[in-house]
């Protein structure tokens, strides 16, 4: 084990950098690669230095772990529970109830290689990995020739913590709270199901270092989504530094001066593109929107149509999605999608299946009513209508993942595109159906649009082998909207039957996943 060499300066939108801050005169933690651009006439955001750092919690070069060291051994439960990125809660709060399987968790970090929706998840095909290699990005055992020495050290120390990724969390997580114990406010009380978010997202853009375009949009994205967790510039140096501590914990066998120097860089790159974001965003929009419940519809017992007034302009586009709070379980984020296209009145609709053990679904469907107020983060997702072409739109919905897929309805009906769009709806079950009603009448007011249902049978999910009974799709772009496994298997069979991956587009399924398949 060696000292750290990089020291840490603040993350900054607005002061120039000298090129002295990072130490090494390559860029060190933070260092801006390049000036933020205010509009002309605009204040410049707010961004402090902070003196340097050192990653925190190694242990000292040729000493052991001393016992007083932090050693979660892999139980988050043996430190105080160690909060996560959007689920919440006071230390004097009751922890909640394991969280929902399939409830749309607010993942603020989708993986990059998803985040345009249009690309697939890389490990998908290959067989499936154990819990704790699930838990961190996927980590490639050959390296691409064209792969930059920095992405080869970043991945061959995800090889090297793969294995332990579960101690990593935990450690990463209690570094950061012990060492910065004002930062805990920001995360969720209940860290035991999603606490590896931020890690898991920070990883996961370091492993894309490479992969700029997908990386700089994926990282805006988390930027902006980060606003309303109250998260600021001079945060980051304490995440890069607890990052650091905990890798190099980990991965000491393949650690290095040269490998922690390209942790820097990454952390230093990402960061940056975060912050940046986020103080564009800060000049446009407000950190979050109160919206008030205007209407709730029980359409079956566990599905409702919660419609939202937010306090202030809401813009949006068709197809995206958007994180939400309740005011019953405060700081816990849930994704659900607008299953409208933006209205003149500007109200907003959601659709809300109760899962099990699903805290803010069983809110926002069994207790939510007109008059309650609820909280939502800004619109994300690519998953939208080009309008610039003309060729035919291949629409799949499974179950309340039909929302997005309705409020692309009305925008193409909107647009007075003569385009044609098939849906295919799946459920379990007819009652499943919800909102096929809705769908219908716009299929009888629409020629372009062919509206199908399709209903499992004896247990058997029918939904892609009933759109490879029709075709053919090569022309059109596709769309799906979900569970992960509908996406999933969706995807396969939309290549399969002749369409590009760049014309199939769904929600990150890294995203999906995290709220269990
Ligand atoms: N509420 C919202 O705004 C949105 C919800 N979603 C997601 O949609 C899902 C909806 O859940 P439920 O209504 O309970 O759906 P579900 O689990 O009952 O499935 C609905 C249908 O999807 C298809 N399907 C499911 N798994 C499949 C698989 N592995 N292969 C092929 N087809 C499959 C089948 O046709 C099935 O009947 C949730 O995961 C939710 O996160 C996605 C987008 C928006």
């Amino acid at each position: 084990m060696f000292e750290a060499r990089h020291t840490m300066d603040a993350p900054t939108t607005a002061s120039a950098d000298n090129g002295t801050s990072g130490g090494n005169g390559t860029g060190g933690w933070f260092t801006p690669r390049k000036q933020p651009a205010p509009a002309s006439g605009e204040q410049e955001t707010e961004g402090s230095r902070l003196a340097g750092l050192r990653p925190v919690g190694r242990p000292v070069e040729g000493e052991p772990a001393r016992s007083g060291d932090l050693d979660t051994g892999g139980s988050a439960d043996t430190q105080e529970r160690i909060p996560g990125v959007d689920v919440p809660v006071s230390s004097d709060t009751p922890a909640p109830a394991p969280a929902p399987q399939q409830e749309r968790l607010a993942a603020p970090l989708p993986a990059p290689a998803t985040v345009t929706g249009t690309r697939l998840e890389p490990a998908r095909s290959a067989p499936p990995r154990s819990p704790a290699e699930e838990r961190l990005p996927a980590q490639r055992a050959a390296l691409a020739p064209e792969t930059s020495p920095d992405a080869q050290l970043i991945r061959r120390t995800m090889t090297e913590v793969g294995p332990v990724a579960d101690k990593v969390t935990s450690y990463f997580y209690a570094l950061l709270f012990v060492q910065h114990p004002k930062l805990r406010s920001l995360f969720p009380p209940a860290m035991d199901t999603q606490r590896d978010r931020l890690l898991k997202a920070l990883l996961t853009a370091a492993e894309h270092i490479d992969n700029t375009p997908v990386l700089v949009e994926y990282l805006q994205n988390l930027g902006r989504g980060h606003r309303k967790y109250g998260t600021r510039p001079e945060h980051y140096p304490a995440v890069g530094e607890c990052l650091i501590g905990a890798l190099s914990r980990y991965a000491g066998a393949v650690w290095s001066e040269e490998t922690e120097a390209a942790w820097v860089r990454a952390y230093t790159t990402i960061s940056q593109v975060m912050i940046d974001a986020a103080a564009a965003d800060e000049l446009r929009s407000p950190p979050w929107w109160m919206a008030e419940v205007v209407s709730h519809e029980l359409k079956t017992q566990d599905i409702a149509v919660v419609t939202v007034r937010p306090d202030q302009p809401y813009p949006f586009l068709a197809g995206q999605y958007t994180s939400l709070e309740t005011p019953w379980w405060p700081r816990i984020w849930r994704h659900y999608s607008f299953a409208s296209a933006p209205r003149s009145d500007g109200l907003l609709s959601f659709h809300v299946k109760v899962i099990p053990a699903g805290w803010v679904s069983s809110a926002l469907v069994h207790r939510a009513r007109p008059g309650d107020v609820i909280r939502l983060g800004p619109p994300a997702g690519s998953m939208t209508v080009d309008h610039t072409r003309d060729n035919g739109l291949l629409c799949l919905g499974g179950g309340t993942g039909i929302a997005p897929i309705k409020a692309m309805l009305e925008d193409v009906a909107e647009h007075g595109a003569r385009r044609p769009v098939e849906v295919f709806y799946g459920a379990r079950t007819d009652h499943d159906l919800y909102d096929i009603d809705t769908l219908l009448r716009m299929q009888q007011r629409h020629a372009w649009l062919q509206v199908r249902a399709v209903v499992d049978r004896h247990g058997l999910l029918q939904l892609t082998d009933a759109v490879r009974d029709y075709g053919p799709w090569n022309e059109y772009d596709a769309y799906l909207s979900g569970p992960p496994g509908m996406i999933r298997s969706g995807v396969d069979t939309l290549r399969d039957i002749g369409i590009p991956s760049s014309r199939i587009r769904h929600d990150s399924v890294e995203e999906l996943v995290a709220a269990g398949d």
